[in-house]
């Protein structure tokens, strides 16, 4: 398949219905994404001949119809990094840091991906969902998802699954590893799931914002005291991506 994903190491392209098993209690998680990262939509000179370690490279995959797919996926990635950035920006002032504290520790070339949940008909309990329970990977996570169609929850501080209803013009944002790394739970990653028994499909896009992969990520001073100490080791925050979308992508029933 042209497309599949995991013909590079970038895991770019399209992702088939159970390619991932997010939660090991599961057996595979029913949704087929199409995955993009960083591209101008009209390419400067010379973009293509860039290596991989260079951001501007793209490495992107596209099919050749519809048409429009490519100049959308684009155009809404530049938005969602827009509202990114403010946002990083937003919870540096939160912790009375300076407003450009995380500006360059910032991954200029987060993932986005487009998912499509086909409806659930199977037995509630064949361990097969839209996406299972799991916090996500990064610092946070800009998800707009389709009006009207209840599908994703979140787990309350009392262990209760509550739906994340979509309301029309917003967006959800979910708290990611990174950012309550960095935090020191502060701000907390949030457990959240798809499961779409709505009776029709149902469609959503993420964009992962994160650390730049060089950082390493520690607790932030400010955000460690005597009653809160340091709950988190350092880690680098490419080698933690890249280990979660290995494990995410080994355990699936397709492997
Ligand atoms: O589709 C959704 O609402 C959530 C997707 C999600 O959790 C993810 O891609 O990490
Ligand atoms: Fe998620």
């Amino acid at each position: 398949m042209k497309l599949f994903h995991k013909q590079g190491t970038l895991f770019r392209g399209y992702e088939p219905l159970l390619d991932s098993n997010i939660d090991l209690a599961n057996r595979g998680d029913l949704y087929e994404g199409f995955v993009i990262s960083r591209e101008e939509l009209v390419p400067k000179e010379g973009d293509d001949k860039k290596t991989n370690g260079d951001t501007t490279f793209s490495g992107n995959l596209w099919p050749s119809e519809p048409a429009g797919f490519r100049e959308a996926f684009v155009n809404y990635y530049h938005a969602a990094f827009g509202v990114g950035k403010v946002l990083h920006r937003l919870f540096a002032l939160a912790l009375d840091l300076p407003e450009t504290y995380f500006d360059d520790k910032l991954k200029r070339d987060p993932i986005m991906r487009g998912l499509h949940y086909p409806p659930q008909t199977g037995s509630e309990d064949d361990r097969i969902v839209g996406i299972g329970a799991h916090s996500d990977f990064e610092c946070f996570t800009i998800l707009w998802q389709e009006p009207g169609v209840q599908a994703l929850q979140i787990l309350n501080s009392e262990k209760q699954w509550i739906n994340a209803t979509p309301i029309p013009g917003t967006l959800v944002i979910n708290i990611g590893d990174l950012l309550s790394r960095w935090t020191n739970d502060i701000f907390r990653s949030t457990v959240h799931r798809v499961i779409n028994r709505s009776g029709v499909c149902r469609y959503s896009i993420a964009q992962f914002m994160g650390a730049d992969p060089h950082v390493e990520v520690e607790p932030i001073p400010s955000c460690v005291s005597a009653e809160r100490p340091a709950r988190y080791e350092t880690i680098n925050a490419g080698e933690h991506v890249r280990k979660r979308l290995r494990e995410m992508y080994q355990h699936s029933i397709t492997q």
